[in-house]
């Protein structure tokens, strides 16, 4: 028994090693990008494994250069962090590094089969995604009446909600930003997609989903780096993710449920008021019933439907008040730059009642704070993309078939690009030319916080609606200060990564009505 034990440990030993040596071997061969040596089966887990990866794997390009190769498990992995090498995957080779290797977690539920962020670029992801663009989150029905409509009530109820806590000055408590940034965006969000608001009850498993749920999307989990063993769902993220996104489904199945039933009983939408059938759902029936009946070309159903406004409702619900809450985090450190944007609010906005996304348009240092934070605090600071076919980058291969990863924090954070760059500095946003730093993902690729190319944000059109009127909103209405506490002993600012970068403490501050 026991030369039979020694016989099976060293036929391992062996193979691992063989395969060390050959991964070793393969590396120096294939011209992949440098990188620290892996080691046998775990590969350079130990080199990224990180809370926070966009920092461990910017530490690595410090070391290794722009372009660093990692192998983590199975899959070989290549960074890119300089504006240069970016260009080339996000432009030049654009068409053949827009894969997608979804994470486990979004399986849950079969969610990833029609998710358009995780949909590789074949017919199915284009055809969304130009319905998306063309007809759900384009600059013409955003700015149309419905949805100014539900932007306009949801900063209404925002300010409302707000007052509350600023009048109650006996038992005066500390508010938190992200969560009324939530419930503002959620609310906006119903509206938008299904023409009601939402009751306290739902708002409120809402915010308890979203928070599970973006926490789950990118959980670092082992069925990811071995496939082989994902079926078994050690870490239960995917069972965890199939429950959070299996409560939205529910609530958006009724929804659609009640919305074809009125549209039976009045013959089609007869009868129906004309905001619903304007709605995200509305559009989206229009199309379901037409691909009903031209059976070839089905695209809408009932899947398409709730797994799209699924990933849309948590996309704003988590990335915008995320921002929020950093950028009211920067001001409220920063009193100057603080009080220079009040004072341009109130310039422009005069007693305006409720900030529209026109009106601040017009305000050019609140468009530099909100560019500022997302430069600082990069939202989605890893982009995630597969390669499918073998390319060449400045002189190295990126093989079919490898993870092909932007760290757009470390390119928000380039020294040679940006000066002091771990400084909340929005006047760097005032000195430059206007077109240079838009948000469609510049000419040069230093800034570009929604991304750029093939798969630019597709929520950019209501994100940079939302940012400033939402921001604007606070500031113009009220008084904010740091609690006490916060005072004394300075803001915790360390990150927390889920589906967005977002603070790990949240955000309390004081407010009073001005
Ligand atoms: C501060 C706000 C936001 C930031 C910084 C942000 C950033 C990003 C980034 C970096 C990507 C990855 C693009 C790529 O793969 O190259 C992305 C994708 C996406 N975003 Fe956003 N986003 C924001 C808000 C939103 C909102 C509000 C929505 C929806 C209403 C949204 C919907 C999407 C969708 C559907 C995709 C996937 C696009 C595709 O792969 O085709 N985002 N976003």
């Amino acid at each position: 028994m026991a030369s039979f034990l020694l016989v099976c440990t060293t036929s391992l030993l062996l193979i691992i090693l063989s395969s060390y040596i050959y991964q070793l071997l393969e590396r120096t061969r294939s011209r992949l990008p440098p990188g620290p040596v892996p080691l046998p089966i775990i590969g350079n887990l130990l080199d990224v494994a990180s809370k926070l990866p966009h920092r461990s794997l910017w530490r690595l390009a410090e070391r290794y250069g722009p372009l660093v190769s990692v192998r983590i498990g199975a899959a070989v992995v290549v960074v890119v962090s300089s504006p240069s090498t970016a260009r080339e995957v996000l432009k030049t080779h654009n068409g053949s590094i827009t894969g997608r290797r979804p994470p486990d977690a979004w399986n849950g539920a079969g969610h990833a089969t029609n998710s358009l962020f995780t949909l590789s670029p074949g017919r199915r992801w284009r055809e969304l995604r130009r319905i998306g663009a063309e007809h759900l989150l384009s600059p013409r029905r955003l700015d149309g009446h419905g949805l100014r409509h539900a932007m306009r009530a949801a900063l209404l109820d925002m300010r409302r909600r707000i007052s509350k806590s600023a009048t109650d000055t006996a038992a005066a408590k500390p508010v938190e930003v992200g969560g009324v940034a939530f419930e503002t965006m959620a609310e906006l969000m119903w509206r938008a997609m299904f023409s009601c608001g939402l009751d306290a009850a739902t708002l409120r498993e809402l915010h308890g989903v979203a928070r599970e749920a973006v926490r789950l999307a990118l959980t670092p989990n082992v069925s990811d780096f071995f496939p082989a063993v994902a079926a078994m769902d050690l870490q239960g993220v995917r069972r965890g993710m199939a429950k959070q996104v299996g409560k939205v489904y529910e609530l958006i199945d009724q929804e659609i449920d009640k919305r074809r039933r009125a549209r039976e009983e009045t013959g089609g939408g007869g009868g129906i008021v004309d905001e619903q059938e304007v709605d995200l759902l509305g559009v989206m029936l229009d199309m379901w019933e037409v691909d009903e009946e031209e059976v070839d070309e089905v695209v809408m159903n009932r899947d398409t439907i709730r797994t799209f406004l699924t990933d849309v409702f948590l996309a704003a619900v988590d990335s915008i008040p995320s921002t929020i809450e950093w950028a009211m985090a920067e001001l409220l450190q920063n009193r100057e730059a603080m009080k220079k944007l009040k004072e341009q609010l109130n310039s422009v906005l005069g007693s305006k009642e409720c900030v529209e996304c026109s009106d601040v348009d017009g305000v050019p240092y609140l468009q530099a704070v909100i560019k500022e934070t997302l430069r600082l605090h990069s939202l989605v600071p890893l982009v995630p993309n597969n390669a499918e076919d073998t390319v060449e980058i400045q002189g190295h291969v990126i093989p079919k078939g490898c993870n092909v990863i932007v760290n757009l924090w470390a390119i928000h954070h380039n020294a040679e690009v940006w000066t002091n760059p771990c400084k909340f500095i929005p006047e760097r946003f005032l000195q430059c030319n206007k077109e240079e730093f838009n948000y469609q993902g510049t000419e040069d690729f230093e800034f570009m916080p929604f991304s750029a190319g093939k798969r630019l944000c597709l929520g950019l059109p209501l994100a940079t609606r939302m940012l400033p009127a939402l921001l604007g909103s606070l500031l113009h209405h009220f008084e904010w200060t740091l609690p006490k506490e916060a005072k004394e002993n300075g803001l915790d600012m360390s990150e927390k990564l889920g589906l967005t970068l977002a603070m790990a403490t949240p955000l309390q501050a004081m407010v009073k009505a001005m």
